[in-house]
């Protein structure tokens, strides 16, 4: 994340403190709200205010008691032209109800804009947050749940910051406000109003703290259908292929389940609460009807003054009862805080200030040492590897699975920092070096491709911003891709993905393998890049990369002999160890793995020349 410091990386941010961080830049809109919205309480008292004070007027012989009233029946020209201009207290209790109806919108507006505001602000900051986070963190995340945090819990936060913000102001804007007005009216009615709403409130606050947990436990159970759905979409096909649509329908059915019954339940305590919350307002209206009239009949109160409160209460107890809904709503936006204050305390990748970056181009010379470098708790993924490739050479690395091939680049590419040993690049500590910078020297073509739902070209394009169209389709030509991509209807403008054509394996690999070509850096690594190109394809593509041996270090990872025998030297690694160095012609004579492989492939392609009668060799196994 741009503007968050790296020096509190366990911190897990408070949710307020988190709040508070995420409204900067928009605190004057809710300023704004809450003045539109002071303006609009004032102006809903005012209402029933003059209502009150036309009742008195037109009924009562006498002045009433309140002096607010009397007050009022003066400014509104006296009691006598009230009750024979009753079109006046009319015309200003609809023109005070428009204007409140303005203020409403404007404080719904300005509450808007900081709400949407902050959304917008807070996705931006998740998602560059997250693509600074080290591999180490993406390897243990979930992509689902992840998902879930940047949209449906950014919606959550955006809902409360729209309306729970403004209505608990509202809610407590009039509470204070309320307090005064109606003692200035009617002390006794005032306090039979207000008797009541304490144990709303407290009521509200303690239901809701017990339930709260539940709110957390819905989010994770949503969380988990997520993951389910977003896991069976990617693996569709492996999950038609391996006929276990039954299987997931039954995985899917237990998370959905769950969510259900924890929504249930959340659902019942909740109807539980509104059903017994509405009792509580109700006899609170109840009690303020039943002891105005009372006190009218005895002659201590007016009707206009019993009309007030009655109107008071309902424009009182309204958002004080809401405040229940608020405050659960409030407790689901803590949480959805949370999980968001949870990805942006994760520390991003080290950017150590002893870092340099390096003037020019690499030359390209790899030195590895003693390397030893484990992914957790578990054995060492690289168990002390050392090996040189100089300036412009081909290194090939071989290995059976799991022996620390793609490792080995991850760790090159600084997408994990060593424990101990050392890889020198043009004879300095890789640690030393910027990240970005050493990332800036590499091209790669990853064991299993990524491509964008962009068209061919701009795939291409993404090895070297504004290449020119001759460039990328001399990268494309390189890696053999050029007259397939001909074929297709848009050409390189053909779209890739579910909007586009769907390129097989070896099309990919070939289109990641000409991005890579694309970006001329000084060190080229291909993780087993043409494990799914065909024999004579391949040969092809090793055929145009030989041209250009000793433009750029080249570190090649492959399980085909074919591939490796090109390159200037072979390391061989098992269980995180070179096992075997040299070059083919040296390994082809040595006892080892190179050998025992070397003699199988050859028996293969034996074999196959045999039963097609073929005697051209099906791919250049020898140099
Ligand atoms: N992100 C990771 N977290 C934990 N362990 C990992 C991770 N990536 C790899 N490993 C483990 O490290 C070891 C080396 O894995 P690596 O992917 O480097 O092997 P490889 O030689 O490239 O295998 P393959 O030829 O099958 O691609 C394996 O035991 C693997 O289980």
């Amino acid at each position: 994340m741009s503007n968050r410091s790296t020096s509190d990386p366990d911190s897990t941010l408070q949710p307020i403190k988190l709040l508070w961080k995420l409204m900067s830049g928009f605190r004057a809109y809710y300023g704004r709200a809450i003045f539109a919205l002071f303006v609009f309480t004032l102006i809903n008292y005012a209402t029933p205010l003059v209502g009150s004070a036309t009742l008195d007027s037109a009924f009562s012989k006498s002045a009433p008691e309140s002096p607010l009233t009397r007050q009022l029946i003066a400014w509104m020209g006296g009691a006598e032209f009230i009750r024979n201009h009753l079109w006046f207290p009319a015309l200003l209790m609809i023109g005070l109800t428009l204007l409140a109806g303005f203020f409403s919108f404007l404080k719904g507006r300005f509450a808007a804009m900081a709400s949407d505001g902050i959304a917008r602000k807070v996705k931006d900051q998740l998602y560059d947050h997250l693509q600074r986070l080290p591999a180490k963190y993406h390897d243990r995340a979930e992509t689902g749940d992840l998902i879930q945090r940047c949209t449906s819990d950014v919606e959550t936060l955006r809902m409360a910051l729209s309306s729970q913000v403004v209505d608990i102001s509202n809610a407590l804007l009039l509470l204070i406000s309320a307090v005064p007005i109606m003692f200035l009216l009617d002390a006794r009615m005032a306090l039979i109003s207000f008797t009541l709403v304490g144990p709303i409130i407290l009521y509200g606050y303690f239901y809701i703290g017990r339930v709260k947990h539940l709110f957390l436990e819905v989010d994770e159970a949503e969380g988990q259908v997520t993951r389910v759905v977003q896991e069976n979409l990617t693996g569709l096909r492996v999950v038609r292929a391996f006929a276990r649509q039954e299987f997931e329908m039954k995985k899917f059915a237990e998370p959905n389940k769950l969510y259900r019954d924890r929504s249930l339940r959340l659902l019942r305590l909740m109807s539980w609460y509104w059903s017994t919350s509405d009792l509580i307002v109700l006899a609170q209206q109840g009690l303020v009807l039943l002891s105005g009239a009372w006190f009218i009949s005895q002659g201590s109160l007016t009707v206009g003054t019993l009309f007030a409160f009655i109107m008071f209460l309902n424009i009182l107890l309204w958002p004080v009862r809401q405040m229940g809904r608020t405050l659960t709503d409030l407790g689901k936006s803590a949480v959805a805080l949370t999980r968001m204050g949870e990805i942006l305390s994760e520390p991003e990748e080290s950017k150590p200030p002893g870092n340099c970056v390096p003037d020019g181009p690499a030359k390209g010379r790899i030195e590895v040492k003693d390397l030893v470098f484990s992914h957790g708790e578990e054995t060492a993924a690289i168990n002390g590897i050392s090996f040189t490739v100089e300036p412009g050479q081909t290194l090939a690395i071989l290995g059976p699975s799991g022996s620390g091939k793609s490792t080995l680049m991850h760790l090159l590419l600084r997408l994990y920092d060593y424990q101990s040993g050392s890889i020198q690049f043009d004879d300095r500590e890789l640690k030393d070096l910027d990240r970005q910078w050493v990332r800036s020297q590499f091209s790669v073509v990853m064991q299993e491709p990524f491509l964008y739902s962009k068209t061919i070209g701009e795939n291409i394009r993404l090895g070297r911003e504004g290449a020119a169209n001759e460039e990328i389709q001399e990268a494309a030509r390189l890696a053999d891709i050029h007259d397939t991509i001909r074929g297709f209807p848009s050409d390189y403008s053909t779209l890739v993905g579910e909007r586009g054509v769907t390129l097989s394996g070896g099309q990919r690999q070939r289109v990641a393998l000409a991005r890579a070509l694309l970006r001329e850096t000084p060190v080229l690594l291909l993780d087993d890049a043409l494990s799914a190109v065909d024999a004579e394809t391949e040969a092809t593509i090793l055929q145009a990369l030989r041209q250009r041996h000793g433009k750029r270090t080249t570190l090649v990872i492959a399980h085909r002999l074919s591939t490796l025998s090109h390159a200037d030297r072979v390391v061989v690694l098992e269980h995180g160890k070179v096992i075997q160095q040299g070059t083919h012609e040296e390994l082809v004579v040595q006892e080892g793995l190179y050998r025992r492989l070397w003699t199988i492939q050859n028996a293969v392609k034996a074999e196959v020349e045999l039963s097609t009668g073929d005697q051209s060799p099906i791919h250049p196994i020898s140099r």
